[in-house]
């Protein structure tokens, strides 16, 4: 919530320290992010081993941050309407769906970058 007394900078500073606290909360409680956190490292570590180029770190740095984003906006609506009507309702159950289905594309978009990046070095091994 806004302090009528910070300043822009102060109000700012405020700000990104709630944003850090929230990366922190998702990293620590929610097991969606610290799956997709491991998948990420695994794809690090694929990335050294097959010594990608600039341009294929920054587009496999790009999807592991789509796959996050669309994950802890997930967790959100989650959240949110679990707090609002958290008894069985089939729009709830609808809005959960919908929202899965953020992170679902994402997943499917960072595959395909994947699969671009290292099905050609993989082959090169066989
Ligand atoms: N209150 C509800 N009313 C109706 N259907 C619900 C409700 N809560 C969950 N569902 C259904 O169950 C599915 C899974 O919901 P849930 O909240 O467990 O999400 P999840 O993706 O399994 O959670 P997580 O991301 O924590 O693994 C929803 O997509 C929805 O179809």
């Amino acid at each position: 919530m806004k302090n009528p007394n910070d300043g822009f900078f102060r109000g700012r500073l405020r700000s990104l320290k709630f944003a850090f606290r929230g990366a922190w909360l998702l990293i620590t409680t929610e097991d969606s992010i610290k799956a997709q956190l491991c998948i990420a490292l695994f794809a690090i570590g694929l990335g050294f081993y097959f010594d990608i180029s600039n341009t294929e770190w920054m587009l496999q740095f790009l999807a592991i941050g789509l796959v996050l984003v669309a994950e802890a906006v997930n967790t959100a609506i989650e959240e949110i309407a679990d707090f609002i009507h958290p008894e069985f309702h089939v729009k709830i159950g609808f809005i959960k769906d919908i929202a899965a289905g953020a992170p679902t594309f994402a997943a499917i978009i960072s595959l395909i970058i994947a699969g671009f990046i290292y099905l050609p070095k993989i082959n090169l091994l066989f």
